[in-house]
């Protein structure tokens, strides 16, 4: 039996994240996924609380065919004992799946094995973008699952991601 950690900020959960679980939901029989930054919201970059980020991440993996788990994990000072903080936090797991360059560092100096997962069509599917999207007034729904578009729109995120992004751009003048 092998399971698998996965970690984003998911704000929000795209297709890009969701074409990489549904790969890695072949190899593996089981995946915790992690809410990375649990503790923020209501940032330009980070507007979505953990629970908001739970339930789009959730409702997205409805029909993933393996057992998963989707857990909170707030940030700590301490990048050389987060291993151990995550560790605390999850049920035990032989591999992780990343393509962020800090947390495979981490992981493999505590000696977890580490696969690299591929980015799909990055241009496309980038929280960084969708967030630009909806500041702009563009099109964004078609970037993320259907059970993402309904968190938003059930908790009005595009007009919260505007107010704290308007609130961003006075706090630097
Ligand atoms: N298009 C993509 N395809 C596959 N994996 C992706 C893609 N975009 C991000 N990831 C990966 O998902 C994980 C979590 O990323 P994150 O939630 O920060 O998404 P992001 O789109 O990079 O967001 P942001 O632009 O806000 O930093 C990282 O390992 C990242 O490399
Ligand atoms: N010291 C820490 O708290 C620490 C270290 C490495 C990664 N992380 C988190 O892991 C997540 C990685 O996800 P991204 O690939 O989306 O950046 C982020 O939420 C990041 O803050 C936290």
């Amino acid at each position: 039996m092998t399971r698998a950690f996965y970690i984003g900020r998911f704000q929000p959960y795209h297709f890009g994240h969701h074409t990489i679980i549904k790969q890695i939901a072949e190899e593996v029989d089981e995946l915790v996924v992690g809410i990375g930054s649990a503790q923020k919201s209501h940032e330009s970059t980070d507007p979505f609380t953990a629970g908001e980020r739970v339930l789009m991440v959730y409702n997205a993996l409805e029909n993933l065919p393996i057992r998963h788990y989707v857990l909170p994990i707030e940030d700590i000072k301490y990048n050389s004992i987060w291993v151990h903080h995550v560790a605390s936090r999850t049920p035990h797991f032989e591999v992780v799946y990343s393509n962020n360059p800090l947390v495979i560092q981490l992981f493999r100096e505590a000696g977890v094995c580490v696969k690299q997962s591929p980015l799909y069509i990055r241009e496309r599917y980038s929280g960084t973008e969708i967030r630009r999207r909806m500041v702009a007034g563009e099109k964004w729904e078609h970037l993320v699952p259907k059970s993402v578009v309904e968190v938003i729109k059930e908790i009005d995120g595009v007009t919260r991601l505007r107010n704290v992004s308007a609130s961003d751009n006075n706090s630097s003048l």
